[in-house]
């Protein structure tokens, strides 16, 4: 990493998706006129769908060319197709249909994790996404070169479904089923910590006072087992986006 995160902090929740939402945009549009294509991944939870939302919503949405854009998650759920759990779907429905359909972006450029199928386990599922992350990735390397990586944290720290004292966090490799998550649905798919500390910016979002001890607990250097959150970076850059109520204020 470069430096410490750099924690940016805007008055409530609406406001930071918007603003998330903007910084998302903008560096989408940085980055298109150097390079392409862009990989980004993108998270689950209330702040991660209501940040998409207020991406669909933002005039800016029509400058990106999309059709270069690549959507990958962090973590998924293990639910069966259609489950109203899975982060795809409710992705889908925040603001991956639109850009599919008003927008150019290309279906095959959204890379989901596999839906629960009962004749395959959640390890031979995350081994299938590690599978397609190759696929993606630059000659000589494992993974695609994440240019955002966005994260919800937890209220106990966790990032993606890297929870605090599991033997996840632990993992190797590119991804890893979980089976016993503290936070439901119980079975999950994930990137493991090395793969997302590849990304070259990491964003990690936060708000509301429920969050404030993880927040704290991250930015306070707690080890890894206590605060998954506080080890996650960006080669290039780590940012929280956070509200001040996240922050205890
Ligand atoms: O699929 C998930 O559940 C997540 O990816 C998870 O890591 C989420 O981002 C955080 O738990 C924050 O979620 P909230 O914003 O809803 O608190």
């Amino acid at each position: 990493m470069t430096g410490s995160p750099l924690v940016v902090v805007h008055p409530d929740a609406t406001t930071l998706a918007d603003g998330v939402a903007a910084r998302l945009l903008t560096r989408l549009l940085d980055i298109q006129s150097v390079r392409s294509p862009i990989h980004v991944v993108v998270t689950g939870g209330t702040l991660g769908i209501a940040s998409l939302a207020a991406v669909a919503r933002n005039p800016l949405v029509s400058a990106i060319d999309w059709s270069a854009v690549h959507f990958w998650w962090g973590d998924e759920r293990y639910v069966p197709a259609g489950d109203p759990d899975r982060n795809e779907g409710q992705a889908r429905a925040a603001l991956l249909d639109f850009l599919v359909s008003s927008h150019g972006l290309p279906p095959r450029n959204v890379h989901v994790a596999p839906c629960f199928r009962d004749t395959v386990g959640v390890e031979e599922a995350a081994l299938a996404y590690g599978s397609d992350l190759n696929e993606f990735a630059p000659v000589g390397g494992s993974l695609p070169s994440f240019d955002v990586l966005m994260l919800g944290v937890g209220p106990d720290a966790h990032v993606a479904s890297l929870f605090p004292g599991h033997p996840g966090l632990s993992r190797t490799g590119i991804t890893t089923g979980i089976e016993d998550s503290p936070k439901p649905p119980p079975l999950r798919i994930t990137l493991t910590l090395d793969a997302i500390n590849t990304a070259r910016e990491v964003w990690l979002i936060a708000s509301g006072a429920s969050k404030a001890d993880a927040v704290a607990r991250a930015l306070g250097s707690a080890p890894v087992d206590e605060a998954p959150a506080g080890h996650v970076h960006g080669t290039e850059r780590t940012l929280w986006l956070v509200d001040a109520a996240s922050l205890g204020e």
